[in-house]
């Protein structure tokens, strides 16, 4: 059994894209308050995610892991986190329908509020500031002031994430994600484009096959509710520590921040102390994979944070950019397989796929992202592996962030509505479009050679 470990251990180790905080005291004293808060999540609820992504790792479910980039602590609003959830379990309807088969639904949200930076710094002009690496620890505005490193933000990262976390549980489990409100989801928006046509043409046929159930007097209140999970990358170690919890039923630890937690490229060093920490917690944990990976580091890291191969601890989200995917994955993949070990796969399309457009924008093309998908669907095809998902930096709202896509959006488009901290995320249009060729993929791909009824749960649609 592992043990919480001392900030003073913590502090000892290789610490890598953590804030610098002029004030050390400040930081202990709300370290101090941290530890004594109520953990967000409860171990139970992680353990429940972990055995649904043992499904995803062996080819029974498939994982929609999506959200902002950043959150920020001015979004938190009941309007911007309904909209998230809309586009989620849209996206998921569509894939659970169109492929019939479960799909696990896990946000980038309640937690997602610090960001690794390539840079240290920013410069505008003249002016060279210390650059923005997420609310939970500096300001997006570019002042001296608003850039400090300020420790007092990780109460608002719980607080926040707490609010969150209470609005998606209250609507995921009092009505708003009943499946037979399917046309509702997407109505609050103009229907403008061919991608609404397709889901309102799927929505009306889930419609009929649902009226078809009750006329057969099928009536089955798992159609009310659904699951919906939590999840962010782990990367400010101090927060994470003073949110890591001993499980009274287990006497296990559980980094209770969020359901699940995920250590990002730049700190996914064997010897870091994002590995070390997380090793020490149960919950199912996220690992990105750029296209630098090698299949000796991806299976050494699975061996020190899985050691004991629990079934859907681990998820492989593999973010290598369409040029690389399909030269990279496939040893990647071979050589974890080869030594028995079961991880779930998961293809985020957008990490690798960054670029700046000519007028400065940060930005990724839709035909880069759907390229890369594809290539992880073809690589799993050869392979006979299980595409287990997708991880996706995504928004409910008509953001202009992507190039591309069903608005064939232009660099000239970019400008409208770029509201992102940090990286481009799909809007609303991408997002669904991008779930209807997962879709397609899927259907044609592996449930072939499966019988769809036996696949079919209700409960996960
Ligand atoms: O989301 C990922 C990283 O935080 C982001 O891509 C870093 O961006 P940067 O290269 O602009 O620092
Ligand atoms: C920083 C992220 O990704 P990566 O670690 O893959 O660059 C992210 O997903 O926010």
């Amino acid at each position: 059994m592992s043990s919480i470990i001392s900030r003073e251990e913590l502090r000892a180790l290789p610490l890598i894209q953590q804030p610098s905080y002029p004030d050390r005291r400040a930081l202990d004293r709300t370290i101090d308050s941290l530890e004594k808060l109520p953990p967000l999540v409860f171990a139970g609820e992680c353990d429940d995610l972990r055995l649904k992504l043992a499904d995803v790792a062996d080819g029974k479910a498939f994982l929609l892991q999506g959200g902002d980039c950043a959150e920020t602590f001015e979004a938190v609003t009941a309007e911007n986190i309904k909209r998230k959830l809309l586009v989620q379990l849209s996206m998921a309807v569509v894939m659970t329908y169109a492929a019939q088969v479960p799909v696990v639904k896990v946000g980038r949200i309640a937690g997602q509020y610090a960001k690794p930076r390539s840079k240290d710094t920013e410069t505008r002009g003249d002016v060279t500031l210390p650059a923005y690496r997420g609310d939970a620890i500096n300001g997006f505005d570019f002042t001296p002031e608003a850039r400090v490193h300020n420790p007092k933000r990780l109460l608002d990262v719980y607080t926040s994430s707490a609010a969150t976390l209470n609005l998606v549980r209250a609507f995921v489990k009092g009505g708003f994600a009943d499946l037979r409100g399917v046309h509702s989801w997407n109505s609050a928006f103009v229907r403008d484009s061919e991608v609404e046509a397709e889901y309102e043409d799927l929505a009306n046929e889930i419609s009929r096959a649902l009226a078809f159930m009750v006329a057969c007097g099928v009536q089955d209140d798992s159609l009310d509710t659904v699951d919906f999970y939590a999840s962010h990358e782990a990367l400010l170690l101090e927060y994470e520590r003073a949110l890591t919890r001993v499980d009274s039923r287990s006497q296990e630890l559980y980094g209770c921040s969020g359901h699940m937690l995920w250590i990002g490229e730049r700190t996914r060093q064997l010897d870091g102390a994002h590995v070390e920490l997380l090793r020490r917690v149960r919950n199912p944990l996220g690992i990105k994979l750029g296209p630098t990976t090698t299949p000796e580091q991806a299976i050494a890291l699975a061996d020190r944070l899985d050691p004991d191969r629990v079934p859907g601890r681990i998820t492989f989200i593999a973010r290598m950019g369409a040029g690389k995917v399909r030269d990279v994955l496939p040893g990647v993949i071979a050589g974890v397989e080869a030594t028995g070990r079961k991880v779930a796969w998961v293809c985020d399309p957008m990490h690798g796929n960054t670029f700046e457009a000519a007028n400065g924008y940060k930005t990724r093309s839709f035909a880069d992202v759907v390229d890369e998908v594809n290539g992880f669907f073809d690589v799993h095809e050869q392979l006979g592996t299980w595409p287990g998902g997708l991880h996706v930096e995504l928004t409910g709202d008509d953001v202009t962030e992507c190039v591309g896509g069903v608005n064939r959006l232009s660099e000239d488009d970019l400008a409208s509505r770029y509201e992102t901290v940090c990286d481009p995320r799909l809007n609303r249009n991408q997002s669904l479009e991008l779930a209807f060729t997962v879709a397609k993929r899927l259907r044609s791909g592996r449930l072939r050679r499966v019988n769809p009824v036996q696949q079919f749960d209700a409960k996960e649609l």
